[in-house]
C-alpha cells in the first residue's frame, strides 16, 4: 500500500485541503514469457486477455517487440476475417445480448434502485475517428445525456484528460473522471443535483491519486513526442495523468518501429505501464487505480456507499473498461454494456453495437424513468 493524497476543495474557502488516502500498488509487469498464438484475426481470446492489458516493458528486446506487435494486431478489428464472424457473433450475442433487446429485463432488475450511470467517451457517446481531436459528440446524443442526467445522477468516465473530455461533452451537470479515473471531480451539490448527492455533504472533491507523476508523465509525453516523430501518422496525446500513443494512422509496416521508439523511452521508468485501447498505447503509472476504481469512488461520493438499493449502469467500449465491468460483477450490483460490433471476452453483460445504439438505449431510459414518475404522481 502507498499513501496518495486526495485534494478536497473547501467551497466557502476556495482552499484546496489534502487529505491521505491509502492506495495498493500493483505488480505491474508479466512476468513469464508468454507465447502468442499465430495471428488469426481480431477476436481477443482469453490466452491473450492478460497480454492486452499489460504489455512488458521491459524483457528480452526483439521478442517482446514482437509481442508488443502481436498485441496491437489481435486489438485492430481489421484483422478480424470476415469468415470468421459469424460463429463466434452468434454465440457472443446470446451471451452478451443487446441491451435494447432486453431492456425490458434490465428495467426488471432495476425495480425499486436508484439507477446510477457511467458513461465512457470515445467509442460510446462520440464515433472512432482518425484524428482524437475531432472525436466530437453530435448534438442529438449531448441532448440525450442532458436528459439521462436530469433523470439519474450520471458520470463520464474517460482515459482522456478531464478538461479534454469536458470540453468534447459541454454540460456541467455531470460527475467527471478523465486519465482513466485518474481525475475525478465531484462538484459541489447544487439545487439540481440529486438527493443522494446533496445529502453526501456540501464540498467539491477533487481526487489525483497519481499527482506525483504529473513531472514524469510530461516528461514522458516531451519524448515520446520527439522519439515518434519520424514515424509517420503516430500521434501521442498528453492526457495530463497518463499519456496515449496513438496508432491508427499508421502503416502497419511500421507498428515495430513505432514499438522500439515507445519502448526506448519507457524502459527508462520502471514506475509507468503500458497498456493498449483501440489502436492506441496508452502510458500510465503504476498505482493501482483504474476506471473500477474511480466507479467506486463515484459512487461512495455520491452518496452511495454501502447501498444496497443501488444500480449502475456503466457503458463503454474499451479493454480499460473492463476494470468497471468487472467491479459491477463483483460488487453483484448493475450491470455493464460493451459497445462492440465484434467478439470479445468481457465482463459486461450485455452489448451494444455503436454509439446510435447507445443513444437509443439511453433515450429509453428517459422515456421509461418520465413514464413511470408520470404514473407515480397519479397515485
Ligand atoms: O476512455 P475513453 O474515453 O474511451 O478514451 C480512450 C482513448 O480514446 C481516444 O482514442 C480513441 O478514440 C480516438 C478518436 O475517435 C481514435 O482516434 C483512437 O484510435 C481511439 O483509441 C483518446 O484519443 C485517447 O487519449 C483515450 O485514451
Amino acid at each position: 500500500m502507498t499513501q496518495q493524497s486526495v485534494v478536497v476543495s473547501d467551497p466557502n474557502s476556495g482552499i484546496n485541503m489534502a487529505i491521505t488516502v491509502a492506495v495498493t500498488t500493483s505488480s505491474i509487469f508479466t512476468t513469464a514469457a508468454q507465447k502468442l498464438p499465430a495471428p488469426h484475426g481480431g477476436y481477443i481470446s482469453i490466452s491473450r486477455k492478460k497480454l492486452l492489458k499489460n504489455l512488458d516493458i521491459n524483457g528480452l528486446g526483439g521478442a517482446r517487440i514482437n509481442a508488443w506487435v502481436e498485441s496491437m494486431r489481435a486489438s485492430s478489428p481489421t484483422h478480424v476475417k470476415s469468415n470468421s464472424i459469424p460463429d463466434d457473433h452468434g454465440s457472443w450475442i446470446v451471451h452478451r445480448p443487446s441491451a435494447l433487446d432486453m431492456f425490458q429485463q434490465i428495467i426488471d432488475a432495476s425495480k425499486g434502485k436508484q439507477i446510477v450511470m457511467f458513461l465512457d467517451y470515445d467509442g460510446t457517446l462520440s464515433p472512432i475517428v482518425d484524428d482524437p481531436d475531432r472525436a466530437f459528440m453530435s448534438d442529438a446524443m449531448r441532448k440525450t445525456v442532458r436528459k439521462v442526467a436530469r433523470c439519474f445522477p450520471t458520470a463520464i468516465v474517460s482515459g482522456r484528460c478531464r478538461e479534454k473530455v469536458y470540453n468534447f461533452v459541454r454540460l456541467a451537470e455531470l460527475y467527471y473522471a478523465g486519465s482513466h479515473g485518474m481525475d475525478i471531480k465531484v462538484p459541489k451539490p447544487t439545487r439540481r443535483s440529486s438527493k443522494y448527492h446533496k445529502a453526501n455533504d456540501n464540498h467539491a472533491v477533487l481526487f489525483q491519486p497519481a499527482s506525483e507523476f504529473l513531472p514524469v508523465i510530461d516528461e514522458v509525453y516531451q519524448q515520446l513526442v520527439e522519439k515518434t516523430k519520424s514515424t509517420p501518422g503516430a500521434i501521442v496525446e498528453n492526457n495530463r495523468f497518463c499519456v496515449s500513443v496513438h496508432f491508427r494512422c499508421v502503416d502497419e509496416k511500421k507498428w515495430s518501429e513505432l514499438a522500439h521508439q515507445v519502448r526506448s523511452v519507457l524502459k527508462e521508468y520502471p514506475k509507468l505501464r503500458l497498456s493498449q485501447g483501440r489502436k492506441v498505447l496508452e502510458i500510465r503509472p503504476t498505482i493501482k487505480w483504474d476506471k473500477g476504481n474511480a466507479l467506486e469512488f463515484l459512487l461512495e461520493s455520491l452518496g452511495f456507499a454501502n447501498c444496497t438499493d443501488v444500480f449502475p449502469v456503466y457503458i463503454g467500449d474499451d479493454r480499460t473498461d473492463e476494470d468497471a465491468f468487472k467491479k459491477l460483477r463483483d460488487r453483484g450490483q448493475g450491470f455493464g454494456i460493451l459497445v462492440s460490433k465484434f467478439p470479445k471476452d468481457t465482463s459486461a453483460s450485455y452489448s451494444l453495437q455503436e454509439p446510435d445504439e447507445v443513444m437509443d438505449f439511453l433515450q429509453r431510459l428517459v422515456d421509461w424513468k418520465r413514464l413511470s414518475l408520470r404514473a407515480h404522481s397519479r397515485v
